[in-house]
């Protein structure tokens, strides 16, 4: 009998077929709620989980007593409970390094745009509001030759370190839970404690996992330690930084402006105050949302669960999933 699989996430048509050489598919393009009961009723005798932002925790493992591997299609695992995954044998996987270049690019886009202000005077332009030559008060600030502190330098911080070194002829500090030898040599990256790196920094770009320890990893203390002239780049997750400490900051005045890719609550509040800060630019979350890299990272998705399901090590298996230290 073919292992069953549910895949809850819009998926391209190449990426199912290929699950169901060898699976029967259960395919929902979204769980809303109209049919997210077909869903826990389906979960009863399912083998195996693809999509991504899921929460799967020990209420919906419950209902799933023959899961043996759960899939991201994304590198972030922050939806998965490691422990109560581990706790029932089920394997677990992400979607590293097929996405680096994409959310690199997206993120020195991100830090682009606020340096130079560009959404604002995007606006300013389509409003009929440009008269004159500009005047100082729209000028933004330089990106090339100055510091981009990274703090989080794994895939995709080390991809934002090439762009800046190679591309911008930027100053590189970094912070992490380890030293990055490639990187210091490549990039001239140098490690520092987090503090030097707020000191030091004219840009500072977030780009750890959410995990406990790094949750709330920006607040009142951080902001306060960033310069008055930088500007803060989050391309994590929305919960690494403490939004009301981040607010608070901007309109102190403490730091110059913010790019936001991510957000504590996602889709954001359009009451959410950042939303209406111009020295603030946002994104919905889109740091790896093209085509061709959804496609790579949505067939590693099916390619790790396929293996999984063989009874093959998973190329992508996630630390902390059984089977991996
Ligand atoms: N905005 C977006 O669309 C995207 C967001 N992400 C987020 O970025 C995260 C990082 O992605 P990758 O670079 O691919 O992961 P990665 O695992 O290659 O790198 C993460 C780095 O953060 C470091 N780190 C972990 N805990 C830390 C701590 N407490 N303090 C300082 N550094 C710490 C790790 O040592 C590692 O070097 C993902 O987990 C995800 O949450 C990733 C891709 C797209
Ligand atoms: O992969 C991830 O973790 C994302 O946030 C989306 O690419």
């Amino acid at each position: 009998m073919k292992s069953k699989v549910i895949v809850y996430k819009k998926m391209d048509e190449k990426v199912l077929e290929f699950i169901r050489e060898t699976c029967e598919v259960i395919y929902f393009e979204k769980l809303h709620s109209d049919v997210y009961p077909i869903f826990l009723e389906e979960l009863k005798d399912a083998d195996a989980l693809l999509g991504s932002g899921l929460k799967v925790d020990g209420d919906l493992l419950d209902r799933a007593p023959h899961l043996k591997i759960v899939c991201n299609t994304s590198v972030g695992y922050d939806n998965l409970d490691m422990s109560e995954l581990s706790k029932r044998n089920i394997i677990a996987t992400n979607t590293p390094d097929v996405l680096n270049d994409t959310v690199a690019d997206t993120i020195f886009g991100l830090l682009l745009a606020t340096a130079r202000r560009m959404p604002e005077l995007d606006q300013f332009v389509k409003n009929g509001e440009w008269k004159e030559t500009l005047k100082e008060e729209h000028f933004g600030v330089d990106v090339h030759h100055k510091t981009l502190g990274i703090i989080g330098m794994g895939g995709v911080g080390s991809a934002i370190a090439k762009r800046a070194r190679f591309g911008f002829d930027m100053d590189i500090l970094y912070h992490g839970r380890s030293r990055k030898e490639e990187e210091e040599q490549t990039y001239n990256a140098t490690y520092c404690s987090l503090e030097e790196l707020l000191q030091k920094s004219d840009f500072v770009c977030l780009m750890t996992p959410l995990t406990p320890q790094t949750e709330g990893l920006m607040g009142k203390r951080e902001f306060e330690l960033m310069k008055q002239s930088a500007i803060f780049i989050n391309g994590s997750r929305g919960k690494t930084v403490d939004e009301e400490a981040l607010i608070n900051a901007l309109r102190a005045e403490e730091i110059l402006g913010a790019g936001l890719d991510v957000f504590a609550q996602e889709p954001v509040s359009p009451a959410n105050p950042l939303l209406s800060m111009k020295n603030v630019v946002t994104l919905p979350h889109i740091g790896s949302a093209t085509a061709e890299t959804r496609l790579k990272m949505a067939m590693l998705g099916a390619e790790n669960l396929v293996a999984g399901l063989k009874g093959e090590t998973p190329p992508n298996l996630i630390k902390g999933s059984i089977g991996v230290k």
